[in-house]
């Protein structure tokens, strides 16, 4: 197992009386708007803090992890890409600098960036991406790391549904060819189903769902 949380408790938002989450596969998290799905994915990287309950990454409890070793392994793409002044190139560079991790060739940053179906120049200034390609940015800078867990909040909120499982689907065969562990939420359930190993429903988790919110 990747992760395993027991009696997790976060406010009024979520009650998980035991789940675990299976390593190198690809687990979706759905549910309504408000059921917790980006609280759940931010507990498991120790960005948010539940108020009771363990979770345990590889058999050892997360709080006892130093978090920015802990983020080395469980990294996360936010649901807002992060892009950095600069070029493509930068924005691909600057995420393997703050991982301690060697440059790769331009011939590897656009094999990897037309994986993701952005084929752009290297030297593209990136701000002037438009929201869509922002965020297949930030999915080929994650690609790039040697984490062993990927966590993505909603990464295809912004693609047309054609190119949100074509990319979707490059992303996860690069990540089950390196045996890696994803965990991706999406509002996006065809998505899910068409990807996922393992399909986590937060409604059945959502304090807000139970009574009656959202
Ligand atoms: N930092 C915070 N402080 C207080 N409440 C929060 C915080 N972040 C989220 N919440 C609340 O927790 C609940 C779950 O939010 P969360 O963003 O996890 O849901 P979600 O399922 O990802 O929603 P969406 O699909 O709309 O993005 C919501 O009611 C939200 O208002």
């Amino acid at each position: 197992m990747a992760f395993s949380l027991k009696n997790i408790k976060v406010n009024d938002i979520i009650t998980i009386n035991e789940l675990t989450v299976p390593s190198q596969k690809v687990t979706c998290i759905v549910g309504q708007s408000g059921s917790g799905k980006s609280t759940f994915l931010r507990l498991l990287n120790n960005l948010d803090n539940p108020d009771s309950g363990k979770i345990y990454y590889q058999d050892r409890d997360i709080q006892t992890l130093d978090p920015i070793q802990l983020r080395r392994k469980v990294t996360m793409v936010p649901q807002s890409p992060v892009i950095y002044e600069g070029t493509i190139r930068d924005n691909v560079v600057v995420g393997l600098k703050y991982a301690g991790l060697e440059p790769v060739s331009d011939q590897y940053m656009n094999d990897i960036l037309h994986k993701m179906k952005l084929n752009k120049y290297l030297d593209t200034i990136a701000d002037e991406l438009s929201g869509g390609e922002k965020q297949r940015l930030a999915l080929t800078r994650s690609m790039l790391l040697d984490a062993e867990v990927f966590l993505l909040d909603e990464p295809s909120s912004s693609l047309d549904d054609k190119t949100a499982l074509h990319v979707i689907q490059a992303f996860m065969r690069h990540m089950k060819e390196r045996q890696k562990t994803v965990v991706m939420v999406t509002h996006d359930k065809e998505l899910a189903e068409e990807v996922s190993d393992n399909l986590i429903n937060m409604d059945t988790y959502s304090e807000q769902i139970a009574n009656g919110g959202e």
